[in-house]
């Protein structure tokens, strides 16, 4: 059994960007840059007004001066006359500060009166000018290429003036649940056997937060044939086959099996972590093939752990940007971590991280109160309340 370091490493190296394409940036949202972004303009593309008031010379700003109202500056519209000694420009939030001015006086602190403007208190040292370029001069570089574009950085995508953006396409992701016990959510009840298949809708939702593609997804019995031919499918459909359950040592486990008529090449199989010892990596005619245990709390930590990583790598990103461990207090004792190395489930309190309980393998109840993982190394002796611990965001 390799580690879990180990085991990261191996998808880091093997794992490459699927392709690129040029979309428009109406459709290019969550998805990940394969090229910097320049600005092809300056931001503020010149000196502007951070208030509504009135823009001046600041040898002129004394309480009391009375100053001839010459013009008037608005976003978007013409430029605006010079200020000249003892003059004002009436400007907007956004508009060009007039040539001349060096000081914007908020309008609550004015008066007007006969087309002149009193000032009738001055109030801060601030000038209310957003120099031209203080954000960012032209040509600079707003985004490296591996940023995902999440809402802040649509923004500033859209604010460099790109209309499109170079950005790796989007893994397409086939899903494959298999157990002769798993009924569609809704009709389990109907038949005493039958427990309701939880663990792909899960999984699915965690592939559409990363920017996956679910293109394929069935429920398959624990018939190696019948597996064999949705394999086959699955691998023609999508980059990315994930398969759950049936990853255990068991005569009826045939996640890994159904896979070997198509050439499965294993990168690792069983990593020494727990929940979620079964989890394992291949690929088959070119695709990858991610194996989760079937049992739910299992599946939906190694899904965070490996999944996210395999998608952010294939759509360019440096899988470890995935797993962001913070050091967090705990605010309960844990127990000694034993022979695998294991992540917890916890919930952040005001206080720290509180382990949720029942830490089973097969938990689904309290799995939706978990918000943290807490990473626990092989052997780790126990832990009190207060000391720190690696963790990652779940859920
Ligand atoms: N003799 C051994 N037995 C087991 C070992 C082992 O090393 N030796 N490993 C255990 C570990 S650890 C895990 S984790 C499980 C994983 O087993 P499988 O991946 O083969 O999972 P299944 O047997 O198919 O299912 C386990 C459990 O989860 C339920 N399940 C499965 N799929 C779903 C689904 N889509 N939705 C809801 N629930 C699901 C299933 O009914 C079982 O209860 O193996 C241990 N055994
Ligand atoms: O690896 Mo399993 O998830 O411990 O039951």
């Amino acid at each position: 059994m390799i580690s879990f370091d180990e085991a990261q490493a191996l998808l880091a190296g093997a794992v490459r960007p699927l392709g690129t394409e040029v979309l428009p940036l109406g459709a290019v949202a969550g998805r990940v840059l394969a090229r910097p972004v320049r600005a092809a303009l300056a931001s503020p593309r010149r000196d502007v007004s951070a208030m509504d008031g009135y823009a001046l010379r600041s040898v002129d700003a004394a309480v009391g001066a009375r100053l001839a109202l010459v013009g008037q500056s608005a976003a978007g519209g013409m430029p605006p006359p010079p200020v000249g000694p003892g003059q004002t420009v009436r400007v907007f939030t956004g508009a060009a500060v007039p040539e001349g001015a060096d000081l914007v006086v908020i309008q609550e602190n004015c008066e007007t009166e006969d087309g002149a403007v009193i000032i009738a208190r001055l109030f801060g040292t601030g000038t209310h000018i957003r120099l031209q370029g203080s954000d960012f001069a032209a040509g600079a570089e707003l985004l490296p290429a591996g940023r995902r574009l999440d809402p802040l950085a649509m923004v500033t995508l859209a604010a460099s003036d790109s209309a499109e953006a170079t950005v790796f396409c989007r893994p397409r992701v086939a899903l494959i649940a298999t157990g002769d016990e798993l009924a569609a959510p809704g009709t389990a009840r109907a038949n005493p056997q039958a427990i309701p298949e939880s663990v792909s809708f899960g999984v699915a939702a965690m592939i559409a937060e990363q920017g996956g593609d679910l293109v394929y997804r069935r429920s398959g019995s624990d018939d190696l044939a019948t597996l064999t031919a949705l394999a086959g499918e699955a691998l023609d459909a999508a980059d990315v086959v994930v398969i759950t359950g049936g990853a255990s040592v068991g005569d009826r486990d045939f996640a890994k099996p159904m896979f070997a008529a198509h050439g499965l090449e294993p990168l690792f199989a069983k990593v020494a972590i727990k929940p979620g010892k079964p989890v394992w990596l291949g690929q088959a005619r070119g695709r990858w093939v991610l194996g989760l245990p079937g049992n739910p709390t299992s599946a939906m930590v190694t899904a965070r752990l490996f999944l996210t990583a395999l998608l952010a790598a294939l759509q360019g990103r440096d899988p470890a940007a995935l797993l962001d461990w913070t050091e967090l207090p705990l605010a309960a004792s844990m127990p000694p971590a034993g022979d695998r190395e294991t992540f917890a489930r916890m919930i952040w309190t005001a206080t720290g991280l509180q382990p949720i309980g029942n830490q089973d393998s097969g938990v689904q109840g309290r799995l939706s109160a978990t918000t943290w993982l807490a990473r626990r190394l092989k052997d780790a002796p126990a832990a009190s309340v207060g000391e720190r611990v690696s963790a990652l965001r779940f859920g």
